[in-house]
């Protein structure tokens, strides 16, 4: 998930094969010794995640930005150069910018990035949280998430969206390229090794099931997906050739969404953007740009944003 959450504002046509210099097109390479300066120490962790730790970085004006320290290990580098290297390609409103980096070429390495002050999706929706998430802002994380993908995929370059395996590639090194966080990854790849947009899409849709049922992909608590809680409700969105019962929508919906005013029609479109985006077969998950066009035109909550122009 964090690769489509992240961006940069870097020439797409370079590479990182050839370590960029200082301040080179606006994103700099750090020392360990700057790192640490920056973090203070790492004194202030602001987040973890599956291969990394996230602090809390101070310029000396006193702006705030987020280091992503990968663990070090010469096998886990490969996912940290991986990241590294697209973002280092993107450049997108809606997606983290990149501001610097460290790499020693072997085992370490540390993300520079942009500091987000909203906390994540989880913490949003979390059900003790005092303001709950509008439904339009729901909407709203939808498109803009699915708009970064469609950057990714149709704009950037990037490559790593329909990369597939070298053939040649040992066990062990496939292991390494198979990341992905827990309740996201699409069985698809965890089964075949291979990465494709397809994949981001599947991620995707389970975004859109979090943003409706307010729950999260994974609970640890009750050992749950959540794409196993919503699998009967969505099979039968596929399956159904008649409209979906109002009531089995609004049973998975979060409750605290309930309302008159919500428009159900509304919910039945992101629910079967989400069973498409996460269908076992391929042929069936739509592209970025189809479900972001879908949702324009299906969501009027989203005429908040002035879609269209792009958010
Ligand atoms: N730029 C940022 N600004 C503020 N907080 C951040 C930022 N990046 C990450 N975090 C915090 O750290 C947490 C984990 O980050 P993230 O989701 O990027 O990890 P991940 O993708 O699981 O990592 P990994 O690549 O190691 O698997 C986030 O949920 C968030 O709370």
């Amino acid at each position: 998930m964090a690769c489509f959450l992240n961006c940069v504002r870097f020439d797409v046509s370079k590479t990182i094969t050839d370590k960029p210099t200082s301040k080179e097109s606006g994103v700099t390479c750090y020392s360990w010794d700057d790192v640490e300066t920056l973090t203070s120490n790492f004194s202030r962790l602001i987040g973890s995640g599956g291969y990394s730790s996230i602090y809390m970085a101070r310029f000396s004006g006193s702006d705030k930005a987020a280091v992503k320290v990968h663990v070090s290990s010469h096998r886990l580098y490969q996912i940290f150069r991986l990241e590294l290297d697209i973002l280092l390609r993107l450049q997108h409103p809606n997606i983290v910018k990149l501001l610097g980096y460290f790499d020693d070429s072997e085992e370490n390495g540390a993300l520079l990035l942009e500091y987000l002050p909203q906390g994540n999706l989880q913490e949003k929706l979390q059900s003790n949280s005092k303001q709950v998430l509008l439904w339009r802002n729901r909407v709203a994380i939808a498109l803009q998430l699915v708009q970064a993908i469609e950057h990714i995929h149709e704009k950037s370059k990037v490559g790593f969206s329909s990369m597939v395996q070298p053939p040649t590639m040992s066990p062990r090194s496939r292991q390494v390229r198979m990341v992905g966080s827990p309740g996201y990854t699409d069985p698809h790849y965890l089964k075949t090794g291979i990465a494709s947009k397809k994949m981001d899409m599947y991620g995707f849709g389970v975004v859109v099931l979090e943003l409706v049922s307010g729950k999260e992909a994974f609970s640890a608590e009750r050992g749950e997906m959540l794409v196993h809680t919503a699998a009967p409700l969505m099979n039968e969105i596929l399956d159904s050739s008649v409209d979906i019962a109002e009531d089995k929508v609004r049973r998975f919906l979060d409750p605290r969404l309930l309302s008159n005013s919500l428009d159900i029609d509304e919910v039945k479109t992101m629910l079967s953007v989400a069973a498409l985006c996460i269908s076992s077969k391929l042929s069936l998950r739509p592209s970025a740009t189809h479900v972001a066009e879908t949702l324009i035109k299906e969501i009027p909550s989203l005429s908040f944003l002035g879609c269209g122009k792009g958010v």
